[in-house]
């Protein structure tokens, strides 16, 4: 059986869609599509396109990977969470889209994430505590959200992201990217640490509104 995380890397998917349903949520009202492949050995991957979608014109798109203790529990440890309110917030002020995908601790499952945090909290960064597991840093890729893309009909986007490798992602892909909109969130105590790592190892491009470090 082919692993997810393995099918999206080797471009092995064929992204199909299974079922849509609206969803009122408390920032608006969202068409939620369920995406998977042929088989169902994997989770599916979730687009919620805004009711007032328009393929014709730049659709403000996030592409979010899975984080359920931030999106799910509200944990601090990162920003996940406010920044999934934040974009279905934004999404439905611009007729937009959330791509949720699942690929949780960047690729390496629940388990292994929460594996990780018990070493963060023996000192390990983000990135040493996912290397001392002998893990990627990073196993996601972007291929299945180009192809959902494709399939609800976008064009051009404008790309709600902090993140260079999704940027690369989009700009190696047939989907025009005509801006790129900062993803900002606040630090907290609990996650000022993990969000250093992010700018200063991980490239991310965050600039804090009062320039803390
Ligand atoms: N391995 C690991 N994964 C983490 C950790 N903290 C958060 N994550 C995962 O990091 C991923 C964050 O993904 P996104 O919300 O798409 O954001 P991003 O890649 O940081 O980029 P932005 O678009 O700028 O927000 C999720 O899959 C989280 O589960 C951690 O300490 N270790
Ligand atoms: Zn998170």
């Amino acid at each position: 059986m082919v692993k997810p995380i393995e099918a999206i890397k080797n471009n092995t998917i064929t992204i199909k869609k299974q079922a849509e349903a609206p969803i009122p949520t408390p920032w608006g009202l969202f068409n939620m599509i369920a995406f998977s492949g042929k088989s169902d050995d994997w989770m599916p991957h979730f687009a919620l396109v805004h009711e007032h979608f328009d393929p014709d014109h730049p659709v403000l798109t996030r592409v979010h990977s899975e984080c359920i203790t931030g999106d799910l529990f509200g944990s601090a440890r990162c920003e996940c969470g406010e920044q999934l309110h934040k974009s279905m917030e934004l999404t439905a002020q611009a007729g937009g889209i959330v791509l949720y995908l699942r690929q949780e601790g960047r690729g390496i499952g629940i388990i292994n994430k929460l594996k990780a945090y018990n070493l963060q909290d023996l000192g390990d960064n983000t990135i040493e505590a996912n290397e001392h597991l002998h893990l990627p840093i990073d196993a996601r890729s972007y291929d299945v959200a180009v192809q959902m893309l494709q399939t609800i009909g976008v064009r051009q986007i404008r790309l709600l992201t902090n993140n260079p490798a999704k940027i690369e992602a989009i700009e190696h892909s047939p989907i025009e990217m005509l801006e790129i909109v900062p993803l900002i969130i606040d630090p907290k105590p609990e996650n000022v640490e993990y969000l250093r790592t992010k700018k200063r190892d991980m490239g991310h491009l965050i600039n804090w509104p009062d320039n803390k470090e």
